[in-house]
């Protein structure tokens, strides 16, 4: 008998069919690849296109995408710390359920804060988490602002914005970075190739 957080006297219930059945079924290895950046970076353009790519592939992928998970399982959060960290931390357990279905999960959240982003990847084994750093500057995406957030921000309509008036951690040893190249910035598109291309090499799309 165990006590995990408020639960007591729980018990883990393992069955046979394990993640390695699932992954041999749909032939290819379940993770999570975590995408996260400012507001207007590119993370649910990003998403969309990696989701396109893999499946063009055949392979299974769902999103959990930060805006979309706020109008159900996490509509009672707000923007403050303490709720942008549950925010993390509640998307980081659904993520392990969907790797551990064998799926490629793509989570694309702002998460700003390292700790709570550092604590999603302990979830995972080794190898399985696969953070994606949007790495866009902030002048870039103001100037995108394409849901006028940043407008509102500014004007001081909306506290508690990331990167105007509430921090972004960057991450310091992220999987994969991706960055303008001389001022312009690839396709969503091709950023996905190159997270494809990641996947790949390091056999999460074995056929
Ligand atoms: N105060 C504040 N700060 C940042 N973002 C805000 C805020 N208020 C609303 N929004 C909109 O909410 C989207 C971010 O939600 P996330 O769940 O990804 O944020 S977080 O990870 O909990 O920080 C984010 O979507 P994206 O632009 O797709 O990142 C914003 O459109
Ligand atoms: N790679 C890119 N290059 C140029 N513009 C982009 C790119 N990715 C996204 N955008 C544009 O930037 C804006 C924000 O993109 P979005 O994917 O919604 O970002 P986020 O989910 O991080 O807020 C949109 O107008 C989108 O068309």
């Amino acid at each position: 008998m165990s006590t995990i957080g408020n639960s007591t006297n729980i018990v883990w219930h393992k069955c046979s069919v394990e993640k390695c059945d699932r992954e041999e079924l749909l032939e290819q290895r379940g993770c999570v690849i975590w995408v996260t950046g400012l507001s207007g970076s590119g993370k649910s353009s990003l998403a969309c296109a990696l989701s396109r790519g893999l499946h063009a592939r055949g392979k299974l992928t769902y999103i959990l995408d930060g805006d979309n998970l706020r109008h159900g399982l996490n509509r009672d959060l707000s923007f403050r710390a303490e709720d942008r960290a549950e925010n993390i931390r509640r998307t980081g357990e659904v993520a392990k359920l969907f790797a551990d279905a064998g799926v490629i999960c793509i989570a694309s959240l702002i998460s700003p804060y390292r700790k709570e982003r550092d604590a999603c990847r302990a979830l995972l084994a080794e190898g399985d988490f696969i953070e994606v750093f949007m790495d866009v500057p902030l002048h870039v995406c103001e100037a995108r602002d394409p849901k006028g957030l940043y407008k509102l921000a500014r004007a001081g309509k909306i506290k508690g914005f990331t990167g105007i008036d509430d921090p972004y951690e960057p991450p310091l040893t992220s999987e994969i970075v991706l960055r303008q190249n001389q001022g312009l910035c690839d396709s969503p598109n091709d950023l996905a190739d190159t997270v494809i291309s990641y996947l790949d090499k390091k056999g999460y799309l074995k056929e």
